[in-house]
């Protein structure tokens, strides 16, 4: 029935992780079109982060396939599915605090280059434009020649992000994004996903209901590994085993 659908861009089907005789992640189909932001919600230990690991191919299933744009990821090393346009941010950030933002971006433009490499490397206007529109995307075009160790822990997350995106991902997978930031941050992240969703598909992981409601087109909600409900936002709040499960607490 999915496969009929030309805007599918991930198809993850019967999907399972066992971690010594424990299903972290239980049978799960989960299926996302081209330009869709979805979010993962679900208890401590749901298995969310277990099953973006999957995806991202930092661990292997044990049963099951995750189809991108058709192509077979299971089994791929990390690094190809990178290349196939998946990219993973997790919570931590992993800047360079002493580079500026310009050089961490410059330092991630899919070339291959090192860090003693990029010094050598020359700015031709291909990489250039690519930085300042993706730093403008993520509102750090003002801040391009700062020490990235003196942003802000919300604009450290953008970067991060936006490291991602010079990347030219298909899809962004991130997990909780905005744990830690301000209210204000907030808002500009929301605002700052919205625009970068247009023309790839972002899947969340994000425990803030608030934060949901403002970004989720639809939200699939994990339990014990597998899948209790999905849908739209509103369908979520009021499905009662979603309350009895996880918002009710
Ligand atoms: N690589 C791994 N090795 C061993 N066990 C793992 C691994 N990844 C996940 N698990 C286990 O699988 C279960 C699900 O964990 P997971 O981190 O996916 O939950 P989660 O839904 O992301 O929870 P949280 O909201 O607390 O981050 C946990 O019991 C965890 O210990």
């Amino acid at each position: 029935m999915h496969s009929d659908n030309p805007s599918l861009i991930l198809a993850v089907e019967d999907l399972a992780v066992s971690f010594g005789g424990f299903r972290a992640v239980d049978g799960v189909n989960l299926y996302v079109n081209e330009g869709e932001l979805r979010v993962i919600i679900g208890p401590n230990g749901a298995g969310k982060t277990a099953l973006l690991d999957l995806i991202c191919g930092k661990t292997r299933p044990t049963e099951g396939t995750i189809r991108f744009k058709g192509r077979e990821l299971s089994g791929m090393p990390e690094n190809r599915i990178v290349h196939e346009g998946v990219c993973r941010k997790f919570q931590a950030p992993s800047i360079y605090e002493n580079l500026t933002v310009y050089e961490n971006l410059e330092l991630t433009f899919p070339s291959g280059r090192t860090v003693m490499r990029s010094l050598f490397f020359r700015r031709t206007s291909e990489v250039h434009d690519r930085i300042m529109e993706t730093a403008a995307l993520v509102d750090l075009d003002g801040r391009l020649d700062d020490m990235a160790g003196l942003l802000s822990h919300g604009q450290k997350q953008w970067l991060e992000i936006a490291m991602l995106l010079i990347q030219e991902p298909a899809l962004l997978m991130l997990d909780e994004p905005v744990a830690g930031m301000s209210q204000a941050e907030r808002d500009a992240t929301a605002q700052l996903l919205n625009r970068i969703r247009e023309g790839r598909s972002v899947v969340i992981i994000e425990h803030d209901m608030g934060f949901v409601e403002e970004i989720a087109n639809r939200v699939t909600v994990l339990d014990q590994g597998k899948v209790l409900a999905e849908g739209s936002i509103d369908r979520i709040k009021n499905d009662k085993r979603v309350i009895e499960r996880y918002l009710g607490h």
